[in-house]
């Protein structure tokens, strides 16, 4: 169909897709005028589910929802693909350990990674969010050696987006009024959201983060650890992980990199590592500050960095090292 973009919703049978999809065709990402072709994609079991959705999708009566296309098959779901967003994979629950989700989705995204290749546009977009982001998102790119390296990121926007709340609710500001937080390194608990580069705007003012919350044991303490740890207390607050904050995040995600990012502020995004200022190790998806513009992205450079946060952000590299090692174990032991 000319004209519309072809946007594939993985996991189309799950919460996080529930909150999404209305979201995609409504408008609210890929712009107000542009129509959509919207794929969804489950595993068999769940196309009873799928039927359902694409009902209710139906009785939304979205103008701009031209087309969807329901299916459990990859050579379907990955035709001439202009955005994909993967979130199907099996999530985890309380008391289970984010590693023991990599065995079992590592080998999702390697098969999905070599769908884009085979079947989905070379300009294709992509966005990783099935657990553990960061590798699943790495391993599909090694299956897809004709799309570019670039096209493929990971969600860390909801990591990010919890910064800023933090932030915001603490100073007593709007969300709107802080710009530039970072989220670097993995969708876990050793992400190290940093606000030394930020800024809060109180009463029209521009003020630093730690001059406007002016409590750097908060800042550096039960901040961090808050946002860190909020993937696990909705878990175990919800007892299922976090869906609506999250469809949000990936809304944001898409259309950031859809649309470019806003004059004077920046995004967090998991990015192939290669090339950066950091000293972060080349060949990981690692979470950086990016600008955007023209659908790409660039690694914000240069920032000053302290040495309480190179700590951190060589910490969280070193847990994507060796989680892409045991992910790359897993992938040949598979072959
Ligand atoms: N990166 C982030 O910020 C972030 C935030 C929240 C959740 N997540 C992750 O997103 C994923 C989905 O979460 P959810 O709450 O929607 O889970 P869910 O269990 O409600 O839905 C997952 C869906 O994926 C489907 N699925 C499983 N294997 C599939 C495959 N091979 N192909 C297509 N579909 C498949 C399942 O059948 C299910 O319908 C989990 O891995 C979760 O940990 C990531
Ligand atoms: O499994 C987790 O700890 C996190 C689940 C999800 O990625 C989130 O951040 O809410």
């Amino acid at each position: 169909m000319t004209g519309t973009v072809k946007v594939l919703v993985t996991g189309a049978a799950g919460q996080i897709a529930y909150s999404l999809l209305y979201s995609i065709a409504s408008g609210n990402v890929f712009g107000k005028d542009q129509p959509i072709s919207l794929v969804l994609l489950d595993i068999t079991p769940m196309l009873g589910v799928l039927e359902g959705v694409v009902m209710e999708l139906q009785d939304c009566a979205l103008p701009l929802l031209k087309e969807v296309i329901a299916t459990d098959k990859e050579e379907v779901a990955f035709k001439d693909l202009d955005a994909a967003i993967l979130v199907g994979s099996m999530p985890r629950r309380e008391g289970m350990e984010r590693k023991d989700l990599l065995k079992a989705n590592v080998r999702i995204f390697k098969s999905q990674g070599a769908a884009l290749n085979k079947y989905s546009k070379k300009t294709v977009k992509v966005l990783v969010v099935g657990n553990p982001a960061n590798t699943n998102c790495l391993i599909a790119l090694k299956s897809a050696l004709t799309i570019p390296r670039e096209n493929f990121t990971c969600l860390t926007r909801l990591d990010h987006n919890r910064a800023v709340s933090q932030v915001a609710i603490r100073v007593g500001v709007d969300s709107a009024a802080v710009k530039k937080a970072i989220i670097w390194g993995n969708h876990s608990s050793t992400q190290y959201p940093d606000v030394h580069h930020a800024t809060v705007n109180v009463g029209g003012q521009e003020l630093p983060v730690f001059q406007a919350v002016k409590d750097d044991a908060w800042l550096k303490g039960d901040f961090i650890s808050t946002v860190q740890q909020r993937g696990a207390a909705v878990i175990k607050a919800r007892k299922l992980s976090s869906a609506m904050s999250a469809a949000k995040a990936i809304c944001d995600h898409m259309r950031s990199f859809w649309h470019g990012t806003a004059e004077g502020d920046w995004v967090s995004m998991g990015v192939v590592s290669d090339g950066n200022s950091y000293g972060i190790p080349a060949d990981l998806i690692y979470s950086f500050p990016v600008v955007i513009k023209n659908k790409s992205w660039k690694i914000v450079d240069g920032l000053n960095i302290n040495d309480f946060s190179r700590e951190k952000m060589l910490q969280t590299a070193k847990e994507l090292v060796e989680e892409r090692d045991m992910a790359l174990e897993f992938v040949s032991e598979s072959a």
